[in-house]
C-alpha cells in the first residue's frame, strides 16, 4: 500500500457470494483503499507491528478525506487471536463510537484479518470489515472467503463466525518487508490450491522455486492471482462449508493439531505442509492416490523450503488432538484426501493402522520434537 510503489492496471478477482465482493491484486492500491472506506464517518484499522507506519498513513489519508481514522495496534501473530484481544477490540470500538455504518480495516497477516473479522462479525452483530493482507499467506488465503476467528483452549479457530469483507485489497508491493520464512509459510497454502484445483501452480513453482518466492518478481503474482482464484471459486459455491469448502482444509487436519502441538511456535503453512504429506502418503496407501502425485507433495514442499514430516514419536497425541476437528462426524475423523490430482476427495474413518503407517512413512529419520523446525 506504499503510495510510491509503481502503478500498473490491477488484476480484479470477484467472489460471487450471495453478497459478491472484489479482490483486486497490484500494487499502489491506496486511491482504490480509500475509495473503499470512505462512505464511513469512522474507520478502525487494526494492525500488526510491523505495520505501523503504513497503518499511520492510511490513517492520515483517511483523515484528508475528512474520515475520523483510527489506528489500533494488536499483539502479533497468533498472540492477536486471542479473546482478551478482541475484548480490547471491542472496547476501542465502543471509545471511538464506529457504528453500522462505518468500517473496521485489517491490516497484515492471516492473524490479523482473522482477529478483525471476528470483531467486525460480532461488533454491533456486524459491521462492514475491508481487508489489506500483508503476508502471502492472508493474500491467497486468510482475507478471502469469510472465515474469522479465534483460538481458544479448546482448539485453534473453534470459536468464529463467517463474516465476509466488503473488499479485499492485494497490495504486493507489502510483501517486500515479508521476512522469507512467512513467505515460505505462505507458500504452503499456494501448493494446497495446485493439489486441490490447479495443477499450473504447482508446474509454475516446479520451473523456478526460488523465482516463485522472490516477492518482487511476476510469478508471485501469477500465483496469487490463481490461488485466489481457486479460493473465490469454492467459497462462492459454499461460504458456510456444508461439503465443496471442506477441501480448502486439505492437510490442515494434521497440520493443526501440529500446530497446536508446537503451541503455535511454527509457522500455520509449515505445519499444513507436513499435513499434506501425510495425507498423499495415506491416500497413497489407501490405493487412492497415484505414487506419481503422492511423491509430488514431498517434492514440491520441500522444493520451497517446507518440512515434509514431524516428529517421529508425536503421533500419538497428533491423533488426540485431530479429534476435536471441526470436520469430524459422529466421532469419526474425516479427512480430505486426493483421488488424483485436482481431484479431491473424503476419507471417513481411517484405518489406524494405515494412517500409523502414513505417519511413519513420512516422519522417518526426522528428529523428536519435530527437528526444530519453526520455520
Ligand atoms: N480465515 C482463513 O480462511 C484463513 C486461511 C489461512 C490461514 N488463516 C490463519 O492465518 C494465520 C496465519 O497467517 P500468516 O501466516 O499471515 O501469519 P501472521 O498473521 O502471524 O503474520 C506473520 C508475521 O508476518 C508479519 N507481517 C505481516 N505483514 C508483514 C509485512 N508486510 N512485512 C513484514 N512483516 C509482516 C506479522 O506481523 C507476523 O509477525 C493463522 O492463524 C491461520 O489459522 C486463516
Ligand atoms: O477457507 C477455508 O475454508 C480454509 O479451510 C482455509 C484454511 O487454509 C485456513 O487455515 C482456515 O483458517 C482453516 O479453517 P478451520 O475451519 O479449519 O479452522
Ligand atoms: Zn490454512
Amino acid at each position: 500500500m506504499n503510495q510510491d510503489a509503481n502503478t500498473s492496471d490491477p488484476v480484479v478477482v470477484e467472489v460471487r457470494a450471495a453478497d459478491p465482493y472484489s479482490v483486486v491484486i497490484g500494487r499502489g492500491l491506496l486511491p482504490e483503499i480509500l475509495e473503499a472506506c470512505s462512505s464511513s464517518r469512522t474507520v478502525a484499522i487494526f494492525y500488526q507491528p510491523p505495520l505501523a507506519q503504513t497503518a499511520e498513513t492510511l490513517r492520515e489519508k483517511l483523515a484528508e478525506v475528512g474520515v475520523d481514522a483510527h489506528r489500533i495496534e494488536i499483539p502479533d501473530a497468533e498472540a492477536g487471536k486471542d479473546l482478551a484481544v478482541a475484548g480490547f477490540c471491542w472496547d476501542v470500538l465502543g471509545q471511538i463510537g464506529l457504528n453500522r455504518k462505518d468500517t473496521i480495516v485489517s491490516l497484515g497477516g492471516g492473524a490479523a484479518t482473522d482477529l478483525a473479522g471476528f470483531v467486525a462479525a460480532t461488533w454491533m452483530r456486524g459491521v462492514r470489515v475491508v481487508h489489506i493482507p500483508t503476508t502471502l499467506l492472508a493474500m491467497v488465503d486468510a482475507a478471502v472467503g469469510g472465515k474469522t476467528g479465534i483460538n481458544t483452549d479448546a482448539g485453534k479457530n473453534l470459536v468464529g463466525s463467517f463474516h465476509e469483507p466488503a473488499a479485499v485489497f492485494v497490495d504486493t508491493a507489502t510483501l517486500e518487508t515479508v521476512p522469507r520464512n512467512e513467505l515460505v509459510s505462505g507458500m504452503a497454502e499456494v501448493v494446497k490450491c495446485g493439489f486441490i484445483a490447479d495443477p499450473v501452480i504447482l508446474d509454475l513453482i516446479e520451473a523456478d522455486p526460488e523465482a516463485a518466492l522472490d516477492p518482487s518478481g511476476d510469478t508471485i503474482v501469477e500465483l496469487i492471482r490463481r490461488s485466489v482464484q481457486v479460493k473465490a471459486d469454492v467459497v462462492g459455491q459454499d461460504l458456510k462449508e456444508s461439503g465443496l469448502r471442506e477441501i480448502l482444509n486439505y492437510g490442515h487436519t494434521l497440520g493443526h493439531a501440529v500446530e497446536r502441538r508446537e503451541q503455535y511456535r511454527w509457522r500455520h503453512g509449515a505445519a499444513i505442509s507436513v499435513g499434506m504429506c501425510f495425507v498423499a502418503e495415506l491416500a497413497r496407501l489407501a490405493g487412492r492416490l497415484d505414487d506419481a502425485t503422492a511423491e509430488r507433495h514431498s517434492s514440491v514442499l520441500a522444493s520451497l523450503g517446507l518440512p515434509t514430516g514431524y516428529d517421529p514419536d508425536a503421533f500419538p497425541r497428533l491423533l488426540e488432538l485431530m479429534a476435536g476437528d471441526k470436520k469430524n462426524h459422529s466421532g469419526f475423523l474425516r479427512l480430505v484426501v486426493l483421488d488424483g490430482l485436482a481431484r479431491p476427495s473424503r476419507m471417513e474413518a481411517p484405518d489406524p493402522s494405515l494412517m500409523t503407517a502414513a505417519y511413519a512413512t513420512i516422519s522417518e529419520g526426522r528428529a523428536p520434537s519435530g527437528g526444530g523446525i519453526l520455520l
